[in-house]
């Protein structure tokens, strides 16, 4: 993709303590975890997105002449800093969940050590990209689970909040789960399935509805998808649209039939219109819905029996407008200085927002049957055992303790990045979204469910546990 500058799309505050981190020590590293605590809509799990992103952004990390004509001119920054910006070079490590995976509250979805000067100036963009990238994920792995196996188009871009948010935010529905997208930019971008029918303007420039679909059909004889609610479903639409797949069978053309209906009581309409076609012998031809549609109106017209096939979705998907912020933040968890490793925590007053110290590991335990279990957080460099105590995360849990035994542990995350070095090859889009329905399909029914999900289980080493509690008493003193 086309590179574009946005080191200075952060908030000044990192900057200024970039600064200070530049002056006061500037051989002091630090680890960052970024993480999210609550998942949107009251879900059971978060796909994460936007490493791909995150990697462009990282690899066109730097200081043009005008960025430090810039910042020179606002009087804050010394001297040496804004050399050491001319001369900037990434040499972080960073570690990442792999896009498309399914994830939960408090784990350390990307962790990024180096040289506090450094991996201060992260924190901005990597939660942009990942906030937006994950909740559009998020919401479209809700919406493509009620369509059950019928395609869902991403419908969107006109109503997405500017066009960073319709072009990546189309490549995230797809990562959850869509099958193409309107958006021919990010189709292009992305190796995504570019896909539409038509819109209103084209049946209202002709002076009938038959004209404009007759029209169509001499343009597109193989792909004849018409929009029919632009004057009467039932009465006009359907009707034309018969006329058009009528003559095509006769001129023996092979395409691809369907209808659009975008407006009106969806199962009424689909009900009468599968009738219709069948009975005049196009039981192939499809019908697609659109219209405002969501996780909640699929879900009800597919439980009163309406007949689609596929569905074009665009304002709730792409604005996740039922609850449209993942809050996830960005963490100093630890120091390194002379080799040590010195864990950090910050303090809130409730232990949910209370910071989880130390660099870590995070796992996915799976059992025999190759069923996810949980996940495990450990700290860097502990060994586990069989006989090793796990503790579940959430103090709500009645079963608080569980062993390691029988169940395998799979790293969760890959290095992206080594001392700056660029060390991961991203998967296509379309094999993200793969390796994330067979992630999907390994974690417990009940945590896939949109209402009332149960909570997965996210566990902790009792060297993590205890290394927390301690800090919190420490602290709280
Ligand atoms: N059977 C149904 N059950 C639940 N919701 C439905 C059903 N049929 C349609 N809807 C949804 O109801 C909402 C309003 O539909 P309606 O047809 O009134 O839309 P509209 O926006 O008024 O139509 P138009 O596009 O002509 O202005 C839309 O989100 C639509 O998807
Ligand atoms: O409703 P969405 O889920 O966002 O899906 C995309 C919508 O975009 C188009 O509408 P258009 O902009 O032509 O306006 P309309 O609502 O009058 O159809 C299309 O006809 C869909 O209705
Ligand atoms: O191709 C379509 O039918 C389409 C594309 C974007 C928005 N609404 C409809």
């Amino acid at each position: 993709m086309k590179s574009r500058n946005l080191t200075l799309l952060l908030d000044l505050y990192e900057l200024t303590m970039a600064n200070g981190f530049f002056e006061e020590a500037p051989q002091k590293r630090g680890y960052f975890d970024l993480y999210f605590r609550k998942i949107p809509d009251k879900g059971g799990l978060v796909i994460y997105a936007g490493l791909a992103q995150v990697i462009q952004y990282l690899n066109e990390l730097h200081f043009s002449e005008s960025d430090l004509d810039y910042l020179k001119k606002l009087e804050i920054f010394s001297p040496n800093f804004l050399e050491y910006l001319r001369t900037f070079k990434f040499e972080c490590d960073v570690w990442s969940v792999e896009e498309g995976t399914p994830v939960f509250p408090n784990e350390p979805l990307i962790t990024v050590r180096g040289p506090l000067v450094q991996v201060q100036l992260l924190e901005t963009m990597l939660l942009n990209i990942v906030n937006h990238e994950s909740l559009i994920a998020t919401k479209a792995r809700r919406i493509c689970m009620v369509a059950r196996g019928r395609s869902v188009m991403e419908f969107g871009s006109r109503r997405a909040q500017g066009a960073d948010a319709a072009t990546y935010g189309a490549r995230a529905a797809v990562i959850g789960g869509c099958s193409g997208t309107a958006n021919v930019l990010s189709a292009k971008l992305f190796g995504l399935k570019p896909l539409g029918t038509m819109a209103h303007s084209w049946i209202q420039s002709f002076s009938s509805e038959k004209e404009a679909f007759m029209a169509w059909k001499k343009i597109y004889p193989h792909n004849c998808l018409l929009l029919v609610d632009t004057y009467d479903v039932l009465h006009s639409g359907v009707l034309n649209a018969l006329e058009v797949f009528k003559q095509l069978k006769e001129e023996g053309i092979q395409s691809n039939l369907g209808i659009r209906i975008d407006s009106g009581d969806i199962t009424y309409l689909t009900k009468q219109a599968r009738r219709m076609l069948d009975d005049a012998g196009f039981k192939d031809a499809t019908i697609t819905v659109s219209n405002a549609l969501d996780e909640d109106v699929i879900q009800n017209v597919l439980e009163e029996g309406a007949s689609i096939d596929s569905f074009g979705v665009g304002e709730k998907l792409i604005t996740a407008s039922s609850d449209p912020v993942l809050s996830g933040v960005y963490k100093l968890v630890a120091t390194q200085e002379n080799g040590e490793i010195i864990p950090k925590i910050k303090l809130s007053n409730t232990v949910e927002k209370t910071t989880i110290p130390g660099f870590k590991n995070l796992y996915r335990l799976y059992d025999d049957d190759g069923q996810a279990r949980g996940d495990l957080l450990t700290l860097d460099g502990e060994k586990m055992r069989h006989n090793s105590q796990l503790f579940n995360a959430d103090p709500n849990k009645t079963y608080q303790k569980k062993k390691l035994r029988g169940l395998q542990l799979k790293p969760l995350r890959v290095q992206v990045f080594a001392k700056g070095k660029l060390v991961y090859q991203e998967p296509e889009t379309m094999e993200i979204q793969r390796t994330s329905q067979a992630k999907l399909a390994t974690l417990p029914a009940a945590c896939l469910r949109l209402k009332n999900p149960d909570i997965y289980d996210v566990y902790w080493t009792r060297q993590l546990k205890e290394l927390r509690t301690q800090m919190i008493e420490q602290y709280s003193e």
